[in-house]
């Protein structure tokens, strides 16, 4: 099986309860969402940049698509890393290639959590699942309303136990309603182990600090509510 991919590279998780632990990071293309605060090019390239060496900015470039076996002894080549992020892009658009990687460390998805017929085929495969909630009403041909249905499916799907670790992400910005979070949490506060409130980085998007932490304060009446920020952005690394 083969799908376009734009990178594959070897850094440290820069968000979430896991910062700082070594992976290995491949980066599908394409999204069913549009969130106005995307970092990421999401748009098919002609080739895969590959980084062998962490952290050089030496990259080859490998002709699009790649095929699985490829994808997973590239991935399989980086020393010392504890788990593979699979990021996009929305990776579980490629549930069906990400079920037939062999790969010999655990997986780490990183998903918008809207596409529960997706979660589905490789729940039993992935280890760690960075799931967001996306708290925008920008969603083409659906309401607010059936977004949220969608995502709490999803949830439900890939929901913490006791061999896949589930937690939540919400990237906050000034027009974030306290409401929708508090709202969310509640729904899905049975499926996750936490919740991390994650600043928009732009600065100009992003809210007060004391917005911050009341909301943080709010939630930890009913779940274990961080607050990180991305911190890849602050040092640089990929
Ligand atoms: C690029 S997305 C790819 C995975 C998936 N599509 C998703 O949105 O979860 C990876 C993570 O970056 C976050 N992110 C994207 N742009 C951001 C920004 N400007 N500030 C903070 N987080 C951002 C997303 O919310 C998501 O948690
Ligand atoms: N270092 C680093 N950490 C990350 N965590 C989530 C990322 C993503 O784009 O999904 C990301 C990323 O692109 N780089
Ligand atoms: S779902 Fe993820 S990749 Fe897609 S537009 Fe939103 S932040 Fe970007
Ligand atoms: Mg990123």
């Amino acid at each position: 099986m083969q799908v376009p991919v734009s990178e594959i590279f070897c850094s440290v998780q820069g968000e979430g309860p896991h910062v700082g632990v070594r992976q290995a990071f491949v980066r599908f293309v394409g999204c069913n969402l549009n969130c106005s605060y995307c970092d990421t090019n999401v748009q098919k390239p002609a080739f895969c940049k590959f980084e062998e060496v962490p952290g050089t900015n030496v990259f080859q470039e490998l002709p699009n698509p790649l095929n699985v076996e490829n994808v997973s002894e590239l991935l399989n080549s980086y020393e010392n890393v504890h788990s593979i992020s699979l990021t996009g892009g929305e990776p579980l658009l490629e549930a069906d290639f990400i079920a037939e990687m062999d790969v010999s460390r655990p997986l780490y998805l990183e998903s918008n959590m809207t596409l529960p017929d997706m979660a589905k085929k490789i729940r039993d495969k992935v280890s760690y699942v960075s799931g967001d909630v996306k708290l925008i009403d920008e969603f083409e041909g659906e309401n607010f309303e059936s977004h949220l249905e969608r995502t709490f499916e999803c949830f439900r799907t890939l929901r913490n136990t006791k061999d896949r670790e589930c937690f939540c992400k919400l990237v906050i910005t000034k027009d974030t309603s306290a409401e929708d979070v508090q709202g969310v949490v509640d729904a899905i506060a049975d499926y996750v182990s936490c919740v991390v409130l994650q600043p928009v980085t732009q600065k100009h998007l992003a809210p007060e600090i004391d917005v911050m932490l009341k909301l943080q304060n709010d939630l930890l009446d009913s779940i274990d509510t961080l607050i990180i920020p991305q911190t890849h952005k602050m040092w640089g690394c990929l």
